[in-house]
């Protein structure tokens, strides 16, 4: 028989690792499944046999092999090696690799997680073809873990809050164990949002009646303001995504300043990480908080760091026009967004002082590593979702149009959720529309020594709940995109 343990699972951190004839793969690790990915990372080429153990391991002749009984008998003697710090539940596998570049496949294996087998896949591996790149096979999943990891989301009869539900709901991981609103407090998720009628969700209970003791992480999805001090008020030990600004600025002298408040938990904003996934990944992995950007610098950070990164583009003269559907704005009644003010026209606003620049800022200077001022003006459109920034730069000297595109196809070349489009292709909203993508291209500007660059998300994932459970992944050691492949909504 034959295992194929998933790309994404086992190669995670390692898709540019040669895997060579590693005859044996045993691992102990705790109940948390980024534990086990934590230690599965250490993995390395060459390492033939591995073991990691403790003194309290669980034998590992004395885990059942419930699924495949002709699997090998495990080493029952491994040598220990670092000890982490919690008490641990058997993690096991015990695998014949064969050698391949981007993917392992175990021969004859049983693949065991807090003592349940994972489901046979298939017989033998077969070649599909996954993003141009061959693999041998998809994933394998345990029934028993779904819903392990319990996670709160803060704000769920919000926008953002009922888009975290909806990827959630296909997480083979997380299960959603807290949910909070505040006037809607007391209801159950049915009254508030009718489409989810058919789940089975808690109720939505206010903030200071929630119980956080079976809660591994949160998503924040509260408005900024409000956020800090509830975030202050949780348990240490949860991880958090917070969707709002209040973690996002480092100096908190600009948020006194963009904000019109002082911030009420400076001292969390020191240990906050920027979680703009694609290009700050490695931090984002060790993060215990993670502030979540927001739409619009989403859509403009994407292109724009690794560009001024590798000084293509000059620092000044970068002319953004963003446009945003209504739903960027939020579940709560306000007059400006009625569809009697909405539909049927288009309008800017925050112009020349929308919130959102000292981020851009923040951001794009610390890529040119040097002080970068932007020109950012937000459109309101008529539209429920989508969200689209149209960048004018000015190219560096010597630097073609081409070249922009070329770095960014490089850069983006194996992101799951960044697609640079190829030839003229203009992005729509419409193609990224409820999916996690980022869809962006370059076009050269009639004005010479000047590119458009357009970049496409749906605010609400992409620009918000996407983003912010494709952190949650990484925070826990799990692949990244894990709930989050789903094929846009079209038309
Ligand atoms: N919408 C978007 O496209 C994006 C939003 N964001 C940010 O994400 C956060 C959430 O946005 P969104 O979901 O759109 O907002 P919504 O207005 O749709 O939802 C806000 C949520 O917070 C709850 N809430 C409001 N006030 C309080 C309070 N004082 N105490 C506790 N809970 C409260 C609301 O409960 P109730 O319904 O009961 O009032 C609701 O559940 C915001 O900070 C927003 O700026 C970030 C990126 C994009
Ligand atoms: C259409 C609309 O109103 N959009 C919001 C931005 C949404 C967003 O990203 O907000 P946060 O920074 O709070 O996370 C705005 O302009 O304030």
């Amino acid at each position: 028989m034959t295992f194929c343990i998933e790309e994404k699972f086992l190669t995670f951190q390692q898709r540019n690792y040669q895997i060579t004839h590693v005859e044996t793969l045993l691992i102990f690790c705790n109940s948390k499944l980024q534990h086990s990915c934590h230690l599965v990372q250490q993995f390395r080429p060459a390492a033939t046999p591995i073991a990691f153990s403790t003194a309290s391991l669980t034998p590992a002749s004395s885990i059942s092999h419930q699924s495949d009984p002709a699997a090998p008998a495990p080493t029952t003697d491994p040598t220990p090696t670092t000890a982490p710090a919690t008490p641990l539940i058997p993690f096991f596998a015990a695998a014949d690799f064969v050698p391949s570049t981007h993917k392992m496949v175990a021969l004859h294996s049983a693949f065991f997680m807090d003592g349940c087998c994972f489901s046979r896949f298939q017989d033998k591996p077969k070649l599909l073809k996954a993003r141009n790149r061959p693999v041998r096979a998809l994933a394998i999943s345990s029934p028993k873990a779904d819903g392990a990891i319990k996670v709160g989301i803060l704000g769920a009869s919000g926008y953002t809050g009922v888009e975290l539900i909806r990827f959630i709901a296909n997480h083979p991981y997380f299960g959603i164990s807290l949910m909070t609103a505040d006037r809607k407090a007391g209801q159950s998720i049915a009254s508030v949002f009718p489409h989810l009628i058919t789940r089975d969700l808690p109720d939505l209970v206010a903030v200071k009646d929630a119980d956080f003791s079976s809660v591994d992480a949160v998503f924040c999805c509260l408005p900024h303001g409000t956020t800090q001090e509830i975030i202050k008020g949780l348990p240490s030990r949860l991880k958090i995504v917070d969707l709002s600004a209040d973690f996002r600025l480092r100096d908190i002298n600009d948020y006194n300043e963009w904000y019109g408040q002082p911030h009420k938990a400076s001292e969390l904003q020191k240990e906050a990480v920027y979680g703009l996934t694609e290009i700050y990944r490695n931090k984002i992995q060790s993060a215990r908080l993670v502030a979540n950007p927001g739409c619009y610098p989403t859509t403009i950070l994407l292109p724009l760091v690794p560009l001024l990164k590798a000084r293509l583009i000059g620092l000044q003269d970068i002319l953004i026009v963003s446009n945003s559907g209504v739903s960027g704005a939020g579940r709560s009644a306000k007059e400006a967004n009625l569809y009697t003010e909405v539909s049927e026209g288009i309008f800017s606003y925050g112009i020349t002082r929308h919130r959102h620049v000292p981020e851009i800022e923040q951001e794009l200077s610390d890529a040119a590593n040097s002080k970068v001022t932007v020109s950012f003006t937000p459109t309101l459109m008529p539209m429920s979702r989508g969200m689209q920034s149209t960048i004018n730069v000015r190219l560096a000297p010597g630097v073609s149009v081409v070249d922009l595109k070329q770095h960014l196809k490089g850069v983006y070349e194996k992101e799951e959720f960044v697609v640079v489009l190829p030839d003229d292709q203009a992005p729509h909203t419409k193609y990224v529309q409820g999916s996690n993508g980022c869809h962006i291209n370059v076009f050269p500007d009639r004005i010479p020594g000047r590119a458009i660059i357009i970049s496409v998300i749906d605010n609400l994932v992409k620009g918000a709940s996407g983003q912010a459970l494709q952190n949650l992944n990484l925070m826990m050691g799990i692949p990244e995109n894990t709930g989050l492949s789903c094929m846009p909504l079209f038309p």
